[in-house]
């Protein structure tokens, strides 16, 4: 029996655009509630959300069965760190503040077994083979890996194309918010310098024939991302969400206005 089939690095595969939102509020039980709304795929932040391993393993676990295919983002890209949450299960990672060559090519190596890399082998004691219950996992382990980088610096730009053309990787995400704050136009990731330079480093990455990702919280600008050829994208986030819908509900109380509500529309299941 091989290693399960990874439906997100095949709809990569076959350009099908993938929606996605992140989940930063470290909770299996929300997460497993997010799973519910349809999203391709929910990332899982370890880079700032306050996420370890276990917590990361339990919202891996929370989402198995759903149709959202969890992509972990680790704090940063360390081989041993890689090593654990790929025997914990995860299948597609996404690895912040990518800017060498050497960088990337150590990333393909970490998330392959030998002779291709070096992940360690050990997971027959962990959920990515089943705990071992999966026999053919080591040989079939590799291919299953979706590894997404992360460029996100006038730096990362400056090797964007070394990157994107690497064997092993499958995916460049372009980080708008830091990327914003290292071109100087920190916290304003719609600035038309850097929309410019969004829009040059996609048309390099799809040359390189790999999958273009990004994420916004603006609806308009998603809109133009996937115009510019986005193949994945995340639109929002829990803990955004969570605070606007929140505030949103208790101002239109105390407005008197019943008809905003923020999920006004939506019946709660009946018995509520
Ligand atoms: O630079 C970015 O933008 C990202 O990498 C996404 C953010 O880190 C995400 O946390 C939303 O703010």
């Amino acid at each position: 029996m091989p290693a399960p089939k990874n439906p997100f690095k095949a709809a990569l595969r076959d350009d099908r655009f993938q929606l996605g939102l992140w989940v930063a509020l470290a909770s299996p039980y929300a997460a497993e509630v997010i799973s519910g709304s349809g999203y391709d795929w929910l990332l899982i932040d370890g880079e700032h959300g306050p996420n370890d391993i276990p917590l990361l393993s339990a919202q891996i676990q929370a989402l198995a069965g759903s149709g959202s295919h969890p992509i972990v983002r680790l704090p940063i890209g360390e081989a041993w760190l890689i090593k654990q949450i790929l025997d914990a299960g995860a299948q597609t990672l996404l690895i912040p503040m990518v800017e060498s060559v050497e960088q990337a090519q150590a990333l393909v190596r970490a998330v392959r077994y030998p002779p291709h890399g070096i992940r360690g082998v050990g997971a027959a004691l962990g959920r990515a083979s089943r705990f071992s219950r999966i026999g053919d996992y080591l040989e079939t382990a590799n291919d299953e890996i979706c590894l997404l980088v992360q460029i996100e610096s006038r730096a990362g730009l400056d090797v964007l194309d070394a990157v994107a053309a690497l064997d092993g990787v499958d995916g460049v995400f372009i980080g708008p918010s830091d990327l914003a704050a290292d071109m100087g136009h920190l916290g304003k990731p719609g600035s038309p310098e850097v929309l410019a330079a969004i829009t040059d480093a996609f048309a390099r990455i799809k040359t390189a024939g790999k999958a273009r990702g990004i994420m916004t919280l603006d609806l308009e600008q998603a809109r133009l991302y996937r115009d510019l050829g986005a193949t994945f994208m995340a639109i929002g986030t829990d803990v955004t969400l969570l605070v606007s819908a929140t505030q949103q509900l208790r101002e239109a109380f105390l407005a008197g206005d019943a008809t905003a509500g923020p999920v006004s529309g939506t019946k709660p299941v009946s018995g509520y």
